[in-house]
Formats: C-alpha cells, structure tokens, sequence
C-alpha cells in the first residue's frame, strides 16, 4: 500500500496466523508417531536399563527389526518430530548424523520395576476403537442422547472393552500406571487419613490406591473397597481389604471416611449429587468425603494443565458421556453443598488431578 509521503508499508502479514492452523492441522501426527514408537519398542531400546545410550535411527532399528526390512529413515523422522515435543534429545553429530536419548518425559515411557508406565495411558487412548470415534465428536453437539463411541462402535465404551479381555486388561494396567505415581505424590502432600479406622474407595476398581493409603497410614484396620460388581469379581484379595459390589448411584458402603477418585469425571450432575448423597448418608457426622478428581480452572486460558484439562474433558465427552463433564472447584462446592456437607478445603497436590475434602 502506498502512503501519502510516498513511504511503502507491508500488506498485513498472517504468516504466524498461517503457522498456527498449520500446527494444528497437523497436531495428529504428534500423538501417532508416539504411539508408532511405543509399539516399535523405541523408549526401552535407548533406556537400557538405565543406561539412556544415544543411539541413531539405524541402530535402533537393527536392535528391535534385526533381521527386517525396516526403514530408519521414516523412523529418524519420528524421532525428529518427537524431539520437537521434548520427547526425546537430539545429539548432531559432524557428520550429520543424529543419536536419541530419552527426556525426563520420554523416559515415563519405559516400564518401571512394577512394569508400569505411561506408554500404556498413552496405547489405550489411540486403540483403534477410541480413534475410529474421533469422527463422530460433532454428534456430541449435534445429538447429545448418545455417545460418540456408541455411534461408532455399537456400544458403549466400558462395555465393549470388557468383551474384549486385551483391551480391558491395558485399561487396567493404564488405570494403574497412571493412578500409581500420583498416589505416591498425594500421600508425601496430603495426611488427612491420620485417625480414619475404617476407609471406603468408592469406583476404587481392584483396590489399588486403597491399598497405598492403607500401608501409609496402618491406622486404617478396614478398607472396603466399593465398585460395580463385575469389576470386584476380579479384584484380587488384598490384606485387611473386603471387595464390595454394588452401584455408587444406589447405595455405598459405610465408613469413617470416603475415598472416592476418577470416578464422577464422566458423570453428569444428577448422577455426581446422588453419589454424593450416598456417601454423606455413609459417614458419621463429623466424617470426611475425600474427592479427586480433575479440577477444572475458572477462566480459560493457554496454560500447558488448562489445555490437559480441557482435553480430557473432551476426550470423556466423546468416549464415556457426553453429559458428564469436569467441573470447577466451584461446581463441586455446589454439588456436594446440595448432598449436605458443609466445609470444603482444596489441595491442589498435582497440576492434572486435585484433593476436594468435604466435611459432613
Ligand atoms: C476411572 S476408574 C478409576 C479407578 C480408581 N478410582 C483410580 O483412580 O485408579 C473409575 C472406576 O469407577 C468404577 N465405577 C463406575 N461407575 C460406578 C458406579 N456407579 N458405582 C461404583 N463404581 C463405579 C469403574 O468400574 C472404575 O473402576
């Protein structure tokens, strides 16, 4: 454009705009080459027990397709985009090669010595069944009477995964893996367990975390641990632990004190009140109800935690409800206000899931 002194200026440039969408467009392939590389065995081959060896494309390949036809050039392109996203280290060398090694991040990948990692979070959210949905997320909006994987996939989402004993089993072992470290981290920032006798888990699945608190606070002599009946069928027995089968929207389990995680996540808010019910008619007046559960910040913003948060919110919506959702500490106050307990204190102990202490 020419001004009136004769100067020149740029026409408006929307070359970051341009940049931006093309990120996202592109934002797929950042997911799928991280499954690709699990699946490939890349994350244990460079680990090593410890040893974290920079190693190039090539060399990971003649460890884990020795005899194969596998092309390192395709996989060195992974390993690139995923170095981007501080999955891995790049080492240039000067004659241009490039070796990996594993970051702090990438190495949650490799299994711990309980064989847990976040490989397995990771291979259970892009089973071909939960991407086949992906599709559908407008329907959410469009008919909201059913969930996405129900239109895709002709049923809903735990139900199909317990026909399938593969995918029901790396549900599990994604529960824990995930569930395991923020445990540990919860029990180093939190003690409001000291003086509990008897704890209920409400939706505590096979009684894992159940069982971390119990041998952190050996106060705790009886641990019942309450989910659906056909999941308690095959808890394994766990000391000092009774199973109990049963819907948390019917009745739960009496107790000093309620432990209830991951569980009203998917739930609408009909569904969370009457859970909430339930557990305040199971406490003794002076008794806690301990919440954990993602906690939704008020205002939206580009924070690394309010896009995982958010994502996960539209993850349950098209895979378990699209009327549940995460709430704001707020939301919670109200809903557990209107079940009858009357203080709440927060500890926000982990930037994904956070503690929610309810008093009755
Ligand atoms: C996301 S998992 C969380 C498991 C465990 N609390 C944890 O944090 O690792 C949700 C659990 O709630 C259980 N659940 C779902 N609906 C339930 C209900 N109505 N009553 C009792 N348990 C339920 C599921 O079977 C599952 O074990």
């Amino acid at each position: 454009m020419e001004l009136p002194n004769g100067g020149v200026t740029k026409p408006e440039s929307q070359s970051k705009e341009r940049l931006a969408i093309f990120e996202l467009a592109h934002m797929i392939s950042v997911p799928m080459s991280l499954v690709a590389i699990i699946k490939l065995k890349v994350p244990q081959t460079i680990w090593q027990e410890g040893s974290n060896t920079p190693l190039s494309a090539s060399e990971i390949i003649t460890r884990v397709h020795p005899h194969g036809s596998a092309d390192p050039h395709n996989l060195q392109r992974m390993l690139r985009l995923l170095t981007s996203f501080n999955i891995f280290v790049e080492h240039l060398n000067p004659n241009g090669e490039r070796k990996y090694t594993l970051t702090d991040i990438g190495k949650t990948l490799v299994d711990d010595d309980e064989g847990l990692s976040y490989a397995y979070y990771m291979l259970q959210h892009h089973e071909d069944a939960l991407i086949n949905t992906w599709p559908f997320v407008a329907e959410a909006v469009e008919d909201p009477t059913t969930v996405p994987f129900k239109k895709a996939n002709g049923d809903g989402a735990m139900s199909y995964y317990s026909k399938r004993p593969n995918m029901i089993n790396l549900f599990g072992k994604a529960m824990r893996s995930v569930s395991v470290p923020f445990m540990r981290e919860m029990l180093e920032n939190y003690d409001g367990f000291n003086g509990v006798e008897s704890l209920v888990d409400v939706g505590g699945n096979y009684g894992d975390c159940l069982e971390m608190i119990m041998q952190r606070y050996p106060n705790i002599r009886k641990g019942i641990n309450f989910d659906l009946p056909h999941v308690v069928a095959h808890a394994p027995p766990l000391p000092g632990i009774i199973h109990v089968g049963g819907d948390a929207h019917e009745f739960v389990p009496n107790g000093d004190a309620i432990f209830l995680k991951w569980l009203v996540t998917t739930s609408t808010d009909e569904d969370t009140r009457k859970v909430f019910e339930n557990c305040y008619k199971a406490l003794p007046n002076g008794g806690k109800l301990i919440v954990v559960e993602p906690v939704l910040p008020e205002s939206t913003d580009e924070s690394q935690r309010t896009r995982t948060l958010l994502g996960a919110d539209v993850y349950n919506m098209t895979m378990y409800n699209p009327k549940g959702k995460q709430r704001t500490e707020q939301q919670f106050k109200d809903l557990a206000n209107f079940a009858g307990f009357s203080s709440c204190r927060a500890f926000y102990v982990d930037p994904f899931m956070s503690l929610l202490e309810f008093q009755k």
